[in-house]
């Protein structure tokens, strides 16, 4: 198989599809860790003008521009449209450049801002895209402009062509998986890398990703075109209806986080998007603002509505940017003192911003809901996953302090719901979930156990959405299912709370099973399992795995069961 190569494909009249694809995972970043690879979609429409649409990253430079000339003349090239512009996709532009200079940038008045700054040195012909004009290229080919402002791409621009009804649309409606298909008539498949990229990418900004599904709702659609993943033509009114249903999910939970960071590079934007994760999986809401796009309006009102706040920075020169400086000082002046903080950033070598942003909340005497976190350069895979936990640890503390809020309902036998006492008598073997993907490392306490299937032999389990093990358990994942031996105390070491990214296996006996994750050598027996799906059950994910292989590490002894008192608790 190929690690990366670009396919080419004619879409609609005198439109291509140029699909930068990598079955590998591209970047750390959190939306990449189901490590399914991805495409980076590229447009070209060729009419009396001739537009290209996104240019991919610099992953893709030498094999994209190959193909691209295999499809035009370079000096034929009038205009680059683009989404967003970033570091990144700034190395094909440079070289794209050296080849075609004649052409005219075409993005939203941010974007122009971020190319300028990219390219110092050179007089690049930039137009920025305004709702109301429209672009002729000729032989019936208008494109539409629709700039669609968010906390992650304040520049995000989409372009929708009125011959074609082709709507590009950038970072909504992707995926990051890579494959042959160019459409999504597999798209049933699709469901959790669909969610997965919306719970990274857009579960933070939902409230502008309302805004930005309502422009383009009078438009009449043939089918989306992202920027990943296959085009959106079979499931267009399923996947519309599931991030309008997902965006107004977020909207109606009890608690919100304000994150509020700038990243002049990415970095601290790529931290910044694992704690969200992270938080959004223990079902608290993320509201994030990109310091240098807000008004202090914004800041100020988000500040004020949320429950708790994070605040994220790289260092330059010494200091937090000018923005994130204002954005403190609203802060300070703004959140009250009940209000749970936090604090993250890149940095290079010294780290005063993080430093500066923490000592000035502590001094103000904010509590902290994650210890501060701070990341040289660019954040690992291993990071990535303990800033996730982080954010999990920060929700599932402002939902414990809104329940020591709420008063008191004095408690009586007869209130004990009677139900929950029934579901309570439901047992399950107590066993461990252990898992292991790329460097990261998990494990977890599990009585919801049991067998599913006899062909293959299947089993499930169910694991709480805010379980740290539960990012690593996705379709495709392997994990070992330790069965607990009664009277052994492995439970106790299990049940204790484990700081973000702490190795979970430290003082115990393991062995690496064939499938790389640990093997508990106290346990009664093992399984080898491959996640087959996963159904969504409320607060929980229902696993179902098969079976590869197992064995007894005990000749005797009788499996650990864990009987309640009550179905409201394991
Ligand atoms: C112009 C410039 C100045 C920098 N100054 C500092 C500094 O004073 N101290 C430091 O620790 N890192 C410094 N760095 C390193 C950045 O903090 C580091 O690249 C970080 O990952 C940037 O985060 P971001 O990608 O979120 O913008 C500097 C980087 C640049 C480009």
């Amino acid at each position: 198989m190929k690690l990366r190569d670009v396919q080419v494909a004619s879409i609609g009249d005198r439109t291509t599809i140029l699909r930068s694809r990598t079955w590998d995972r591209l970047k750390f970043e959190v939306e990449y860790s189901l490590q399914k690879g991805t495409t980076a979609n590229s447009y070209l429409i060729q009419a009396e003008k001739t537009a290209l649409i996104d240019p991919p990253g610099e992953s893709f430079t030498k094999i994209y521009l190959e193909q691209l000339q295999q499809q035009l003349e370079f000096t034929q090239l009038d205009y680059v449209i683009l989404g967003h512009v970033n570091p990144n996709r700034c190395v094909t532009l440079k070289e794209l450049l050296e080849l075609a200079p004649q052409i005219t940038f075409i993005c939203a008045k941010a974007g122009a801002v971020a190319l300028r700054a990219a390219f110092p040195e050179k007089e690049l012909k930039i137009s920025v895209a305004r709702e109301e004009e429209v672009l002729d290229l000729g032989l019936g080919h208008k494109l539409q402009f629709i700039p669609v402002p968010t906390s992650r791409w304040p520049d995000e621009l989409y372009t929708y062509d009125s011959l074609t009804r082709i709507l590009f649309s950038d970072k909504l409606f992707g995926a990051h998986v890579c494959g042959d298909e160019i459409f999504d008539e597999g798209w049933k498949l699709l469901d959790e890398d669909r969610r997965h990229y919306y719970d990274c990418l857009h579960a933070a900004q939902s409230r502008q990703v309302e805004i930005a599904l309502n422009k383009f709702t009078s438009l009449s659609v043939s089918f989306y075109a992202p920027g990943h993943g296959p085009l959106v033509r079979y499931s267009k009114s399923r996947l519309n209806h599931d991030y309008r249903l997902w965006s107004q999910q977020q909207k109606e939970r009890d608690l919100t986080v304000a994150l509020i960071y700038a990243s002049a590079y990415g970095n601290t934007g790529t931290i910044a998007q694992a704690i969200a994760k992270g938080i959004t999986k223990a079902g608290v809401a993320v509201e994030s603002i990109n310091c240098e796009s807000a008004e202090p309006s914004e800041i100020h009102a988000l500040v004020e509505k949320c429950d708790g706040f994070i605040i994220g920075s790289p260092t330059l020169g010494g200091h937090m940017p000018t923005q994130v400086q204002t954005a403190l000082g609203i802060v300070l002046s703004v959140a009250a003192k009940n209000k749970l903080a936090g604090v993250f950033g890149s940095y290079g070598w010294s780290g005063e911003a993080v430093d500066e942003i923490e000592s000035k909340l502590q001094d103000a005497g904010y509590h902290f809901g994650f210890d501060t976190i701070r990341v040289k350069f660019k954040p690992s895979d291993t990071i990535l996953q303990q800033c996730k936990e982080a954010g999990t640890d920060f929700a599932q503390a402002l939902k414990k302090a809104k329940k020591i809020r709420a008063p008191r309902q004095p408690i009586s036998d007869s209130q004990i719901d009677r139900t929950e006492q029934a579901v309570g008598r439901i047992v399950g073997s107590l066993c461990v979930v252990s898992a292991k993907r790329g460097e990261v490392t998990s494990a977890m306490l599990a009585s919801w156990v049991t067998q599913a299937s006899f062909n293959p032999p299947g089993l499930t389990v169910a694991v709480a959405k805010d379980r740290a093990i539960e990012s690593i358990v996705h379709t495709g994942d392997e994990f070992v299912l330790n069965i607990l031996k009664e009277g052994m105390n492995l439970r106790r070491h299990f049940l204790q709370p484990f700081a973000p990214g702490e190795d979970r296996f430290v003082g115990l006996a393991t062995q690496a099973s064939e499938n790389g994750c640990p093997i508990l050598s106290d346990a009664l027996a093992y399984l080898e399992c491959s996640v087959h799906s996963r159904l969504d059950c409320g607060d929980h994910w229902l696993v179902y795995a098969i079976v590869n292989n197992g064995q007894m590490l005990q000749p005797t002894g009788m499996t650990a069961i864990h009987h309640r008192k009550s179905g409201s608790q394991y």
